[in-house]
């Protein structure tokens, strides 16, 4: 069959079945000249290897995206990482965000959130409400989703070794709005490798937060349908200094090891990994970032059709979460840095993402303003709305350039994988230190070429000026502090101390033992223990992970 006689196969099939259920934006897609846009382009002549490496959008391997009509049904969810100070302030900023038409929460949680402490821990001192929201009990997430309808709006948490807990209190906030469980959607991050990788928000050692994820992939299997478990993540990992072909590589090996833990663990491939999610970094290099994005789709449906045996084709599909690179932006000249998110947004967009967060111009300075956030979020939605890039799926394929640098990194990850397959697996080569070196040795390469100008940073090591220091950042003070331990104290003070204790100690029992811990969590979050005693519940029984330091 020729690819034109596929292209009209699937046209007449898998798209008309979609359309039924989800329309495109317009009945037809027209540039300003009115010249009509077509759903997908293909080439006219015998293209070797199409059905392999390309295959139409919406079908195995999913390079040229994962839904039949893309954005020309619904754009990418606009999901701007956000939390600061105390839950009624991210309050305030959520809905100032959904009123500039944002169309996805994503919340942004301090330090001792993330690490389960509570805000009154000498742990915490200093670091309340700094890096993100402030959350200490179920009160708190009360207040955070407060006039927030959790069944019209879907939330991405950016929480890891306390994704249980978090994702038990959205639970109970949910009920209290009327929203059972089986209708909330979204995500925690939940991805506990990339912590002892690159992030080091970790707490527990890697067996027994391994357990924790696969507790959450059953419970939500049967309680959370919509809820995306688990968002692998190799922002991080690039962050932290990784090239393009290490995010890929070694996000996908952790995708892997929790692929392994949960089968370990006694679930069934399909019943969960239509859940699995993925979360990743648009850098300035445009086209090898959308390259980077379509390897990654068909490598995953590779790995998920050909090692794992997964049947469904929502178990082989790579869906995805980006967020535009912050180590690309500078203190110098932090307008420029609105420039360097919109050549990421594209990136992004053409990459085929689901969702997007786009930085604020002064963030290498401070947690972004109000103003600076609208327009970064308007920067995601002048390319919704005015580029033209949503109109037809996967437009850059075909080109010469891409295609190859597709193949590329395709090859190389999979080399990295195999590699990582050698050292026993990613939990294995991450406490040697295998990831660690390699990102460590890009990111050494990286600042040396900058150091000697062989790299251009524009308004850094060429085209400098002299600037006055920045002005109107936004700053979170001290009395946060103060304000959290005070609301924490009453919460204490007037819950029912008992049924808490009562909770926690079960817990303890259920922890020390094989049971599937979150219908337990979701117990003690709902008698208001806060994250910080559930923590250490876990912290006694589990005990206490230690880096492995890499030389
Ligand atoms: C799967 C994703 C990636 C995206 O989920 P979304 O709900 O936004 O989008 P989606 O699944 O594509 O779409 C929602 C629903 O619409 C459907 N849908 C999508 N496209 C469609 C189309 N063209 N026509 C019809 N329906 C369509 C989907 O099938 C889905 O329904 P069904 O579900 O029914 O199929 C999720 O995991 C996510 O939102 N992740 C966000 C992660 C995030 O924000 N992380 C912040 C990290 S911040 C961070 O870490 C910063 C740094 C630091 O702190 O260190």
């Amino acid at each position: 069959m020729s690819i034109a006689e596929k292209k009209k196969q699937w046209t007449d099939t898998k798209v008309a079945k979609f359309l039924t259920r989800s329309p495109e934006r317009y009945e037809k897609f027209l540039t300003t000249s009115n010249l009509e846009i077509e759903r997908v382009f293909t080439p006219d002549f015998d293209y070797p290897g199409y059905d392999e490496k390309l295959g139409f959008p919406g079908s195995y391997p999913y390079t040229r995206g994962v839904q039949p009509t893309m954005y020309r049904g619904r754009f990418w969810t606009m999901r701007q990482y956000a939390g600061f100070g105390n839950a009624k302030e991210s309050n305030e900023r959520y809905k100032y965000l959904l009123g500039a038409g944002q169309t996805g929460l994503s919340i942004a949680f301090d330090l001792p959130t993330q690490m389960g402490y509570d805000s009154d821990a000498a742990m915490s001192q200093g670091e309340v409400g700094k890096v993100g929201v402030a959350i200490d009990s179920l009160a708190d997430v009360e207040v955070l989703f407060d006039g927030i309808p959790l069944d019209k709006v879907s939330t991405s948490m950016t929480v890891n070794s306390t994704a249980a807990i978090l994702l038990c209190m959205y639970i109970a906030v949910a009920e209290k709005q009327g929203v059972s469980a089986d209708k909330i959607s979204g995500t925690i991050q939940n991805d506990i490798l990339k912590e002892y990788m690159a992030r080091g928000t970790y707490i527990y050692p890697p067996k027994e937060s391994m357990r924790l994820i696969t507790d959450i992939f059953a419970y939500c299997k049967d309680n959370v349908p919509k809820w995306n478990t688990i968002s692998i993540s190799g922002y991080h990992i690039r962050e932290a200094g990784s090239s393009a072909v290490q995010e890929v590589a070694f996000t996908l090996a952790d995708g892997i090891a929790y692929v392994d833990a949960a089968i370990k663990a006694g679930l069934d491939v399909d019943d969960f990994a239509p859940r699995l999610a993925f979360f990743f970094n648009a850098h300035n290099n445009l086209l090898e970032e959308v390259a980077k994005f379509r390897a990654a789709r068909r490598i995953w449906a590779k790995i998920m059709k050909e090692r794992f045996g997964a049947k469904l084709e929502k178990s082989q599909m790579l869906r995805f979460h980006t967020q535009t690179a912050g180590c690309t932006l500078t203190a110098q000249q932090p307008d420029n840095n609105i420039m360097r998110v919109t050549i990421q947004t594209l990136a992004a967009v053409l990459g085929g993402t689901q969702s997007l967060h786009t930085n604020s111009r002064d963030e290498a300075l401070a947690l972004p303003t109000e103003d600076s956030v609208r327009i970064a979020l308007r920067t995601q939605q002048v390319v919704a709305y005015e580029s033209g890039v949503a109109d037809s799926i996967d437009p850059l394929a075909g080109s010469f350039f891409v295609e190859s640098l597709t193949d590329q990194i395709e090859k190389a990850a999979w080399e990295y994988i195999e590699k990582i397959d050698k050292l026993g697996g990613a939990v294995e080569a991450i406490s040697n230190g295998f990831q660690q070196k390699e990102i460590q040795d890009s990111a050494y390469a990286y600042q040396k070429a900058i150091e000697k100008n062989e790299l251009i940073i524009v308004g850094v090591n060429k085209f400098t000026i002299s600037e006055p220091p920045p002005t109107g950042l936004l700053k979170v003070t001290g009395e946060v502090e103060t304000n959290q331990k005070k609301a924490l104290a009453e919460v204490k003070a007037k819950r029912d101390g008992a049924a808490v204790k009562a909770a926690l100690a079960k817990l303890e029992v259920a922890a020390k033992g094989t049971d599937n811990l979150i219908p337990l969590i979701l117990e003690a979050v709902k008698v208001y223990a806060t994250l910080g005693e559930i923590a250490d519940v876990f912290r006694g029984v589990f005990g206490k992970h230690q880096e492995t330091v890499v030389l």
